[in-house]
């Protein structure tokens, strides 16, 4: 597993070891030890599977409030997404920047996504599954998001029209949010 830095502190983006042969291929898609080698001391507890059927599926940007907030370990077992993070901590030099990357079933990439940062992404081909740890449980009452075209991010999504949730059409802007 190759850990690479990004222009965030705390971002990580990880590249694991794939062993192909006649039968297809194995990885190891998580290495607790491997990632506490690389600074990365994290003990999740739950682990999501969603699956969307089209391409253009949006879900995002979301985030829980302290004290449920989540570090998520994003992956694609199946299909492609575009995947966007955005800084919502505050007091940080960097607060509003985003960062994105493809994860693919392909390249088989993964993103770790700190504590601070709301998380979303788009399904680039059909039956799109993304899976990903958190450390934290899911709370509905501290769950809170932030709107996908949000002009003072200016995330270039792959897409215009996006499938979306309900939820989803009705997020603030980020400037129009007081906790986060
Ligand atoms: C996220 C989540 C949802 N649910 C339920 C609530 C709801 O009825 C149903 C669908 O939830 P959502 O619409 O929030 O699912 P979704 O839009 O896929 O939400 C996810 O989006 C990505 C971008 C993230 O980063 C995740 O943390 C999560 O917020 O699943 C859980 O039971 N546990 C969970 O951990």
């Amino acid at each position: 597993m190759k850990v690479k830095e990004t222009i965030f502190e705390g971002v990580f983006i990880l590249e694991p070891h794939v062993f192909h042969d006649n039968r297809g291929f194995f990885m190891e898609s998580y290495n607790k030890k491997l990632l506490e080698e690389n600074g990365i001391n994290i003990d999740f507890v739950q682990d999501n599977h969603s699956f969307s059927k089209d391409a253009g599926v949006l879900r995002g940007l979301h985030y829980q409030l302290e004290p449920k907030a989540q570090t998520k370990l994003v992956r694609v077992g199946m299909g492609a997404i575009f995947d966007v993070i955005v800084d919502i901590r505050k007091k940080s030099k960097t607060f509003g920047k985003c960062f994105s990357i493809i994860l693919s079933e392909e390249n088989k990439r993964q993103l770790l996504i700190p504590k601070g940062f709301a998380h979303g992404f788009c399904t680039l081909v059909p039956n799109t599954i993304v899976m990903y740890k958190v450390d934290n449980y899911y709370d509905p009452e501290y769950d809170r998001g932030i709107r996908w075209d949000d002009p003072d991010l200016g995330i270039d999504w792959p897409v215009s029209i996006p499938i979306l949730s309900e939820k989803d059409k009705k997020l603030p802007f980020l400037k129009n949010i007081d906790e986060s």
